[in-house]
C-alpha cells in the first residue's frame, strides 16, 4: 500500500461518526441510499457503459460516445430497470450517469415543456414518441441575438389561414436559435419559441414543434439550415447548435395549445396567464441545481479533501514531519466552508422542489396563486446556488495546486460544467432582478397578504440574545439583513423617482443595491431552510453535531466575508465581527478530523468523478502517472511534430555538443 493510501486510511480510522448514517442522511433515507446504491451498480456494471477516460478523447469521440451511452441507457435500461419519472430510482438515476451525456435537453428540458404546454392530445402524440427516442427534440428559444430579453425574440411564426399552416421564419442572422442543446446533431424537431402572428396582429411567444430533419435521412429539411456551434468551454460532448428557419411550414395543430389557440378561421383564443409561458423555466430553476452545481461542487470537495489529506508539502513544526495540507488552518478555511456551502444548498434545494410540486398540484385544480412567489424563489435561488457553486469549485481547483490544473484532477472538468450554470436558464443578474421587482412589491404590502417566507420584510427587526453564534441568532442576522438591504433598495427607487426620474430609470440607477438586497434575501432563505432541517432531522447525536457545525459554519463564513454589511446596517458591531472570526477558525479546527468522512458520505464511485486526485484510495501519483502514459501525444516514444521541426537544430546541438567533447 502507498503511503497516500495509508494517509486516508488513518483519517478514515479518526473519524468520529458514522459515515454510512450520514450517507442516509444526505440521500433522505436508509431506503434512498438502497435505492441509489442499487440504480449506481446496474449502470456501474454494464460493459457497454463503459469508456476510455474523457481526458483522452477528441471533442467528436466525447460526443459520439456520449450519444452512444445515452441512447442504450434512455431506451434499454431506464425501464428494465423501473427508473421512470417519478420513481425513487429516477430521483437517484442522475448519481448513475456517465460522467458526459447527451440528449439531456430532449429528456429533461423538452419532455417536461410537452407536458406544460400541450393539450392532452398532443401529449398523447408527441409524449410517447420522445420517451421511446423516436423524435429527438431540443428546447429552441435563445437566439443570436437575444437571450435574456424573451420579449425581443426575433422568430416568427404566421398563421396562413388559406392552408391552415404556420410559417416560421428567422427574419434576419441575429434571429436563428443558437446555443440549444442537442440540436446541433442529433435533433429531428425542435420546440421553437416563436412571435405568433395572425392576420397582421403579434401575440408574442409561443411554442411551436417543427420538424427540422427528415425521420429516415436525418438530412435538415428544406429551409432549414442547422448544425452544431462549435467548441465551447465546456459541454463538449454535447451538440449545442444553431437553426436557421426560412419559410418552414408546419400544420396548424403544431402550436402547443394547451394556454392558448389559433382556431381554423385565425380566431386567437387565450386559454390560461400568459406567465405559464415562462412555467417551463420556473421547473428547471427549481430541478437543476442539484445535478448541475451542488453534486459538482460536492465532487470537488471530495476530490480536494481527500487530496489535502495525502498532499504532503511543508512544515508545522520546524524539524518536524512534512504536513498533509489539510493540517494547515488555511487549507481548512478554503475547503470546508465549501462542505457547508454543499449542504445548505441541497437542503434548502429540497425545501423549494417541494414548494413547487405543491404549486403544480395548486395549478392542475387552477391556482397559480403561488405563482409570484415560486418564481422570485427559484430564480434567485438557481442564480446564488450556481454562483456559490462556480466560486466554490475553482477554490477546491486552486486549493490542489499544479495538479488541480489537470485534466486528470477531473477539475476542470467540473469547473467547465458549473460554470454555464450561472447563464443557462436565465442569466444570473437578470434573474436577480426578477426576484427584486417581486421583493420591493413585497416591502409595500400588508403582512396579512404576504406568504410566510417573505413575512420578516415587513415585521419589526428583532434583537439577537445570548451566544451570538447560535444558529437561531445566525438566522435573525441574515432576516434583518435581508430585511434592511430589500428596504434601502426600495427607498432609492422611490427617492429616484421622487426626484423625477421615470420608474425604468430610477431602477436602473438602484440595480446594484436591488441585486444586493436580492442576494441577501436569498441566502437568509437558504440559511434558514438548512437550519431547520438541521434541528429537525433525526439522527444519532454524533451526526446531528456534524449538520450542526455545517450550519453553522455556513453562517459563519458568510458573515466573515461580508461583515461589512452587517456593520454598515448596525445588525452585528466589531466585538461580534471578532466573536465570529474565532468561532469559525474553531469550528474549522473541530470539523477537520472528519472532513474525510465527511466527503465519504456522499459515496461517489470512482468512475463517476474520473479523478486521479480524488479516488477512494488515494494512490494519487500511480493515478496520475498512469493518465499521462494513456495520453494521445503518447502513442509513439517519438512525436512526429517534434521530429519533423525541431531535428534540424538538434542535429546543430548535437555538432556542437561533440564537438566541445572532443575538444576535451
Ligand atoms: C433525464 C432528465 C430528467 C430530469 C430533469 C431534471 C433536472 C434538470 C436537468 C437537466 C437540465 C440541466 C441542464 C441543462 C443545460 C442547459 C439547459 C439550458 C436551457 C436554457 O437556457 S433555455 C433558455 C432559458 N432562457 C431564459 O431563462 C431567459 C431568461 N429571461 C426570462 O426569463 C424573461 O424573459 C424575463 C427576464 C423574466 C423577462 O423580463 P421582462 O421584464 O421583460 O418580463 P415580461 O414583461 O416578459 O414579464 C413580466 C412579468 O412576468 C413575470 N415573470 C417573468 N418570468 C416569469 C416566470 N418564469 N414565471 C412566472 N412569472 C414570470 C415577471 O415577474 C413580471 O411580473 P410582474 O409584472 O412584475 O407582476
Ligand atoms: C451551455 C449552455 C446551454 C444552453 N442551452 C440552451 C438551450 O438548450 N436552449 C436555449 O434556448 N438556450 C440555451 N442556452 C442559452 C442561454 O439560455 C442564454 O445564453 C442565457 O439565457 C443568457 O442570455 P444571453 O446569452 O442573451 O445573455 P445576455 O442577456 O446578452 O447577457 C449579457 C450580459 O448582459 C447583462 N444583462 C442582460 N440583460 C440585463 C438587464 N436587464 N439588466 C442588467 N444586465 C443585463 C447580463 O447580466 C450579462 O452580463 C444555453 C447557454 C449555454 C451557455
Amino acid at each position: 500500500m502507498s503511503i497516500e493510501s495509508n494517509l486516508l486510511k488513518k483519517e478514515r480510522q479518526n473519524v468520529t461518526f458514522s459515515v454510512e448514517e450520514l450517507t442516509n442522511v444526505w440521500d433522505g433515507g436508509k431506503e434512498d441510499t438502497e435505492i441509489r446504491r442499487k440504480v449506481v451498480k446496474v449502470f456501474g456494471d454494464d460493459p457497454v457503459l463503459k469508456s476510455p477516460p474523457i481526458c483522452t478523447m477528441t471533442r467528436e469521440e466525447r460526443y459520439t460516445e456520449a450519444t452512444r451511452k445515452c441512447v442504450y441507457i434512455f431506451r434499454n435500461m431506464l425501464q428494465k430497470n423501473g427508473i421512470y419519472p417519478g420513481s425513487k430510482e429516477f430521483e437517484h438515476f442522475w448519481n448513475a450517469m456517465p460522467i458526459e451525456y447527451t440528449l439531456l435537453i430532449h429528456m429533461g428540458a423538452f419532455i417536461p415543456c410537452i407536458m406544460s404546454f400541450g393539450s392532452e392530445e398532443q401529449v398523447a402524440k408527441w409524449l410517447p414518441l420522445s420517451a421511446n427516442l423516436n423524435i429527438i427534440c431540443t428546447y429552441a428559444q435563445t437566439e443570436l441575438g437575444h437571450g435574456s430579453f424573451l420579449r425581443g425574440l426575433e422568430t416568427e411564426a404566421t398563421f396562413d389561414r388559406e392552408t391552415q399552416e404556420f410559417v416560421i421564419n428567422c427574419p434576419k442572422v441575429s434571429s436563428m436559435k443558437w446555443w440549444p442543446g442537442d440540436m446541433g446533431l442529433n435533433a429531428n424537431h425542435a420546440l421553437v419559441m416563436a412571435n405568433l402572428i395572425v392576420g397582421g396582429k403579434k401575440y408574442g411567444m409561443h411554442p411551436f414543434m417543427v420538424q427540422i430533419r427528415d425521420l429516415s435521412t436525418h438530412m435538415p429539411l428544406p429551409g432549414v439550415t442547422v448544425g452544431d456551434i462549435g467548441s465551447k468551454m465546456g459541454f463538449e460532448a454535447i451538440d449545442n447548435g444553431f437553426l436557421y428557419m426560412k419559410n418552414v411550414r408546419i400544420p396548424r395543430e403544431n402550436l402547443l395549445n394547451k394556454n392558448s389557440e389559433v382556431k381554423p378561421d385565425g380566431t386567437y383564443v387565450k386559454k390560461a396567464s400568459d406567465r405559464l409561458m415562462y412555467g417551463s423555466m420556473v421547473n428547471l430553476r427549481v430541478n437543476l441545481p442539484k445535478s448541475q452545481a451542488i453534486d459538482v461542487l460536492a465532487k470537488a470537495c471530495t476530490i480536494a479533501i481527500r487530496y489535502s489529506a495525502v498532499r504532503r508539502q511543508g512544515l508545522l513544526n520546524p524539524g518536524g514531519a512534512e504536513v498533509a495540507v489539510l493540517d494547515y488552518t488555511l487549507q481548512q478555511h478554503k475547503l470546508i466552508p465549501q462542505l457547508a456551502t454543499v449542504y445548505a444548498t441541497k437542503f434548502a434545494g429540497e425545501g423549494i422542489i417541494k414548494k413547487h410540486q405543491a404549486f403544480l398540484q395548486n395549478m392542475a385544480k387552477g391556482n397559480i396563486s403561488d405563482l409570484a412567489e415560486i418564481h422570485a424563489l427559484s430564480a434567485s435561488f438557481k442564480a446564488s446556488v450556481s454562483e456559490q457553486c462556480t466560486e466554490g469549485v475553482e477554490v477546491c481547483r486552486r486549493a490542489c495546486g499544479g495538479h488541480g490544473y489537470s485534466q486528470a484532477s477531473g477539475l476542470p472538468h467540473l469547473l467547465s460544467k458549473v460554470t454555464p450554470t450561472c447563464t443557462y436558464e436565465g442569466e444570473n443578474t437578470v434573474l436577480y432582478l426578477q426576484t427584486a421587482r417581486y421583493l420591493v412589491k413585497c416591502a409595500k404590502e400588508k403582512a396579512a397578504d404576504l406568504p410566510e417566507s417573505i413575512l420578516f420584510l415587513v415585521q419589526p427587526i428583532q434583537n439577537a440574545r445570548g451566544n451570538i453564534t447560535s444558529l437561531d441568532n445566525l438566522a435573525l442576522y441574515f432576516k434583518n439583513r435581508a430585511a434592511l438591504c430589500v428596504q434601502a433598495a426600495s427607498k432609492k427607487v422611490n427617492q429616484m423617482s421622487n426626484k423625477g426620474l421615470a420608474m425604468h430609470e430610477a431602477w436602473d440607477k438602484s440595480s446594484v443595491q436591488l441585486v444586493h438586497a436580492t442576494k441577501a434575501y436569498v441566502i437568509q432563505y437558504i440559511f434558514d431552510a438548512f437550519a431547520s432541517f438541521v434541528k429537525e432531522v433525526k439522527c444519532s447525536k454524533s451526526v446531528k453535531e456534524i449538520l450542526e457545525d455545517l450550519c453553522c459554519l455556513y453562517g459563519l463564513h458568510y458573515i466573515n466575508n461580508c461583515s461589512g454589511d452587517f456593520l454598515k446596517l448596525g445588525i452585528l458591531t466589531a466585538h461580534h465581527c471578532n466573536i465570529a472570526e474565532e468561532a469559525e477558525i474553531a469550528l474549522l479546527e473541530k470539523l477537520r478530523p472528519n472532513a474525510v468522512g465527511i466527503v465519504d458520505a456522499f459515496d461517489f464511485t470512482d468512475s463517476s468523478m474520473e479523478s486521479c486526485l480524488g479516488a477512494y484510495d488515494g494512490n494519487v501519483y500511480e493515478r496520475l502517472f498512469d493518465m499521462a502514459k494513456l495520453s494521445p501525444l503518447n502513442k509513439e516514444p517519438v512525436h512526429q511534430a517534434s521530429y519533423k521541426y525541431l531535428r534540424p537544430y538538434l542535429l546543430e546541438g548535437r555538432d556542437i555538443l561533440e564537438g566541445a567533447k572532443s575538444k576535451l
